[in-house]
């Protein structure tokens, strides 16, 4: 059941209480972050409603009518999201662990281990203790394979995920793994579930191959019984009568779980489909599902794997899915996961920043919560960085130059609205250095108050850039005056906080949720797809990692063919021009600045002839940034 408690309790109350539970023999659970004051307990039938109600800042009792209590959507509203390193697997992020079935030696498993980590894998997979279905396959390494595995660790970073089979083996994966695996033919077998709960490492649990979705989730709830919350479900098919595929993959599996619980869910087409022909397609539709992750068999030589090579990508196949998935996943409002902080982090670390004033670091972006940059924001940095809003985009330039924030995160063009020519200008005026980039799906929506219907409206608050996005619904509804302001999250606070009836706002889904508004029309931007290209801006360059797009600025002689000649420079070298912008120069009538996207590190001491001939060529010139931009991971 779940306790609902007064909102003005302080924690000193509610531990008390939970002593006193605890010494009743109830098991006492403190969802966090779900912005109401709850305990959920796993009490005594002796226990009665009175006793609960009794009970000092208790208000309500709310019966959990699932089986499963701790690991429910009504346990917990919102997704659990599951920190193993600097990866995050839940809520905005999609997560790739991908792998051998099974480490067959060091060399192996390295080789795989860096051609997957190139391509965009975020956790390695490998296992060392195999269930296999005939005594005689391969058992794998066992200890070794584990030390093979911790190694790997070692040198690539990335962390490991690996198959425990017995309680016997508890302590050897407490030495040497980060993220416990219970097989599917294991997903019953509850002395390991316990085993693995009090162990306390994430757990991906494999659905078993012929387990109803309760009984999977009552496994897990065995799992958080033990106090282990950490558990990140697992789909990778099911035994049907269909002898095409090896298992029948269970898609509607994500919906469902996504209604009944709070834990994030992984497929694994790999095991799903067994042949290596059909794991894109249905990892791709499983991202488009909703899926928060994919497990992804690979290997370099699948024709001499000791196990499960039909169904192993080659390493460049899986290049082709990870580009596949970074395209699909902002389009079900979602990213792929990055060690972006990783390396950010320690890039700027080396470059020397110090964060002595501060807790950790910091990234600014426009408006007030609930903004698409606040989304951009933290589906960029996830919650490593700490965010907070500013006013105008020269506010977040001014607090990234002077160093109140590490990191400002700013629109640069959007697909149906064009430029956002104020931040061009900006990124000439301050000298700083753009460092990443991210797309975000954004979807509008009319937001008023909970009783105000389309008819009443007299006004709508909006930036600029929203009322470009929303030309058809505004033409559509001519009345209606529209308010610029600064950002969408700001206009969706003043409306909710002025009370006016006729007023409404444009904004995300998110922000009517956070000022408790209505959403009145849903969609309201001209094209589904409607994409914003945020870029991300630090004081330093980037100095570590794959750096395969480049932003430069440059002013040329008013000679005919002047901008040609540029052009030329690239064109001779192969360079890829992916946008051209020209914006007019402050104080000089008809005089441009061309700002141009190419994809090329263009600081690249090996492009440094390239930079002399292009300087030949312009009056003046400037990197903006060299920086990963994601999609275009090395494709050899
Ligand atoms: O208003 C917001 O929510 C913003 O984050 C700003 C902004 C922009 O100025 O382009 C960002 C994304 C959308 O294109 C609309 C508005």
């Amino acid at each position: 059941m779940i306790l609902v408690l007064d909102k003005s309790m302080t924690q000193v109350k509610k531990n008390q209480l939970k002593s006193i539970l605890a010494e009743k023999g109830c098991m006492v659970h403190e969802p966090g972050g779900s912005g109401q004051n709850i305990l959920g307990i796993i009490g005594k039938n002796s226990l009665t409603k009175e006793f609960f109600m009794a009970q000092d800042g208790v208000l309500d009792i709310v019966p959990i009518s699932t089986a499963y209590k701790l690991v429910s959507r009504q346990m917990k509203k919102e997704d659990t999201v599951i920190r193993i390193g600097n990866v995050e697997v839940g809520g905005d992020r999609i997560a790739i662990i991908a792998g051998p079935c099974a480490v067959e030696s060091r060399e192996q498993a390295m080789t795989i281990a860096k051609e997957v980590k190139k391509y965009g894998a975020t956790l390695f997979r490998g296992g060392a203790f195999k269930p296999r279905s005939s005594p005689y396959s391969f058992q794998g390494l066992e200890e070794e394979g584990l030390k093979i595995l911790a190694e790997v660790r070692e040198v690539t970073g990335l962390r490991i995920v690996t198959e425990i089979t017995s309680p016997m083996h508890a302590d050897l994966m407490f030495k040497y793994v980060d993220v416990i695996q219970i097989g599917a033919r294991n997903m019953q077998n509850f002395e390991l579930l316990k085993c693995a709960g009090r162990m306390g490492k994430p757990v991906v649990l494999k659905r078993g191959l012929a387990s109803t979705i309760e009984e999977w989730l009552m496994s897990a709830e065995y799992i958080a019984a033990e106090g282990n919350p950490n558990i990140i479900l697992c789909e990778r098919g099911i035994r049907t009568f269909e002898p095409y595929t090896r298992n029948t993959l269970d898609l509607s599996a994500i919906p469902v779980l996504k209604q009944l619980t709070h834990l994030p869910v992984l497929i694994d087409p790999s095991h799903a489909t067994g042949i290596r022909e059909k794991v894109s397609p249905m990892a791709r539709a499983a991202v488009a599902a909703g899926a928060d992750g994919l497990m992804i068999e690979v290997h370099h030589k699948p024709e001499e794997a000791l196990s499960d090579g039909p169904q192993s990508l080659y390493p460049k196949q899986f290049g082709r899915l990870v580009r596949d998935i970074y395209v699909i996943a902002p389009v079900v409002g979602k990213q792929l996961t990055h060690d972006y902080t990783g390396s950010a982090a320690a890039a700027s670390h080396q470059r020397g920043y110090t964060q002595s004033n501060k807790e950790g670091k910091q990234v600014v972006y426009l408006g007030e919560v609930g903004t698409f940059s606040h989304k951009a924001a933290s589906q960029y940095f996830g919650s490593d960085v700490t965010s907070y809003p500013a006013p105008t985009f020269r506010d977040i330039f001014e607090n990234v130059k002077s160093g109140a924030a590490d990191f400002g995160i700013i629109p640069i063009e959007n697909s149906l609205a064009g430029s956002i020519h104020e931040n061009y200008d900006l990124l000439l005026e301050y000298e700083l250095n753009i460092t990443g980039e991210l797309s975000l799906r954004v979807i509008h929506n009319l937001i008023a108050h909970p009783d105000t219907k389309l008819e009443d409206i007299k006004q709508v608050l909006a930036p600029p850039p929203a009322f470009q996005q929303c030309r058809r619904f505004l033409d559509a509804n001519p009345d209606i005056k529209i308010v610029p302001v600064n950002a969408t999250g700001s206009a969706v606070k003043r409306i909710a906080e002025s009370g006016i009836r006729e007023d409404a706002a444009i904004g995300s889904i998110e922000a009517a949720e956070i000022f408790s508004m209505n959403v009145l029309e849903e969609t309201i931007e001209d094209n589904p797809r409607n994409f914003t290209r945020f870029v991300v801006i630090e004081k330093k360059p980037v100095t570590e990692g794959v750096k395969n797009k480049s932003s430069i600025v440059f002013s040329t002689s008013n000679n005919p063919g002047a901008l040609f000649e540029v052009m030329k420079v690239f064109s001779e070298n192969q360079i890829n021009l992916v946008k051209l912008e020209s914006r007019p120069i402050h104080g000089k009538p008809w005089q441009y600045m061309f700002y141009a996207d190419l994809e090329a590190d263009m600081s690249d001491p090996e492009k440094n002839s390239v930079l002399e001939e292009i300087q030949k060529n312009t009056e003046f010139f400037r990197i903006l940034g060299s920086y990963n931009c994601g999609s275009d991971r090395q494709m050899e």
